[in-house]
């Protein structure tokens, strides 16, 4: 349980792209909150460096402030690929970069001109980056890699100035270290509670699928994918036969044991990340198949109804069944609304329990298009 919990958070490769999307949403926003404050804070600091540092060095700190502000500027309207989990990496190493390219500057122009970093707070730059890490959700190997960067910073600075081994420098390094483990374990409780939250609000309980709430917000985002890339998106509505019949002979507890035995067939058959099996409610299952044709879905829905053909579960009472479900599958048309798509599906759905179920059937383009928008 707790090896699990660990795995979960140790980078982002357990995690599905469904959660990826929305965790780089969560920190597009916090890094932008951040870089447009900073950008504000930047230039109104000046007004502390004007009443605390010696004419001689306003000047050229205001000069590294309005660098930085400009570069937190752009950062913080910086609004393309905000569902992009590298670019929101991207953009937060950028911020911690930014930061201490700002710090370095500032530092080494006081120490140039024979003042003290301790006038107007310079001192405490770095350790106030280590713990903004604290803000965002991060993994493990993301929170190690951005402590990493700023302890390796310092240590290059320390470098740079031939102050290595000195007490104060081991002192500066000792505290971000300590500094570091806690913005990051910070970092990573509060992507575990994320990950938590998104699961519970996102997840059918019974079956662990993703629950109708998800499986219409993705497919509106693969819609949307599709206006860009112009790929192929399949989906297959699932019905499970005669389950009512299955519920009222062996009861509800055997018919629960069904649910999840498909499920569990539906997560095997999803063979790529961005397949999305979802319960869509009672006994009726959804996949999103992006970038995938109706007679490459055909196959796939074989492959399901031969698998369920195979399964044998077995009831509380000690039966051995088995089961079958009727499948309708569209194809995405242009213009097509979310509705429209998954009604095409239901009346393919439709005709397989029509024509007997145990069967797939292929919605046909343009079927009862017209009446759907109408
Ligand atoms: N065990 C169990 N049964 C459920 C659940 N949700 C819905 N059902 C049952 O699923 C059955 C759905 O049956 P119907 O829609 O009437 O159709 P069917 O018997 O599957 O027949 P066809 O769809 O025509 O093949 C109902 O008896 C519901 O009570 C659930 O979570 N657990």
């Amino acid at each position: 349980m707790i090896f699990e919990a660990l795995l979960d958070v140790s980078s982002d490769k357990r995690h599905s792209r469904y959660f990826n999307q929305t965790r780089s949403h969560f920190l597009f926003r916090r890094i932008r909150i951040i870089a447009l404050m900073l950008a504000i804070i930047q230039p109104a600091w000046l007004a502390i460096d004007y009443l605390l540092l010696p004419q001689s060095m306003f000047e050229s700190i205001a000069y590294s402030r309005a660098i930085a502000a400009s570069a937190c500027l752009a950062l913080g309207i910086w609004t393309q690929f905000r569902y992009s989990l590298r670019t929101a990496q991207l953009r937060l190493l950028l911020l911690v970069m930014i930061l201490s390219a700002f710090q370095v500057a500032t530092s080494e122009l006081l120490i140039i001109h024979g003042y003290s970093t301790n006038v107007a707070g310079y001192q405490f730059f770095p350790f106030m980056i280590i713990c903004m890490i604290a803000i965002f959700p991060l993994s493990i190997t993301e929170a190690l890699i951005y402590i990493l960067v700023v302890l390796f910073i310092e240590l290059l600075t320390q470098f740079a100035r031939q102050k290595l081994g000195d007490v104060d420098s081991i002192n500066n390094l000792w505290l971000l270290a300590v500094l570091g483990s806690i913005s990051g374990w910070a970092a990573i409780n509060q992507l575990s509670m994320l990950l938590g939250l998104y699961r519970q609000a996102t997840r059918d309980a019974l079956t662990g699928l993703a629950n109708r709430r998800q499986a219409l917000e993705q497919l509106e985002s693969e819609l949307l994918r599709h206006q860009q890339q112009q790929h192929s998106i399949c989906v297959l509505l699932f019905d499970l036969d005669k389950f009512k019949l299955f519920n009222d002979t062996y009861g509800h507890a055997a018919g629960d044991i069904v649910l999840k035995s498909f499920a569990h067939i539906l997560k095997k058959q999803s063979r790529r990340r961005t397949d999305l099996p979802a319960r869509y409610g009672g006994e009726e299952f959804l996949m999103i198949l992006p970038g995938t044709t109706a007679s490459d879905a055909l196959v796939i829905a074989e492959s399901i109804m031969e698998a369920c053909r195979n399964a044998k579960v077995k009831t509380p009472s000690g039966d051995s069944i088995g089961f079958t479900t009727s499948i309708g599958i569209a194809e995405y048309q242009a213009k097509e609304t979310c509705d429209q798509l998954i009604h095409r599906a239901d009346k393919a759905l439709y005709e397989a329990k029509a024509n007997g179920r145990d069967r797939a059937c292929i919605a046909e383009a343009n079927q009862d298009y017209t009446e759907v928008i109408a």
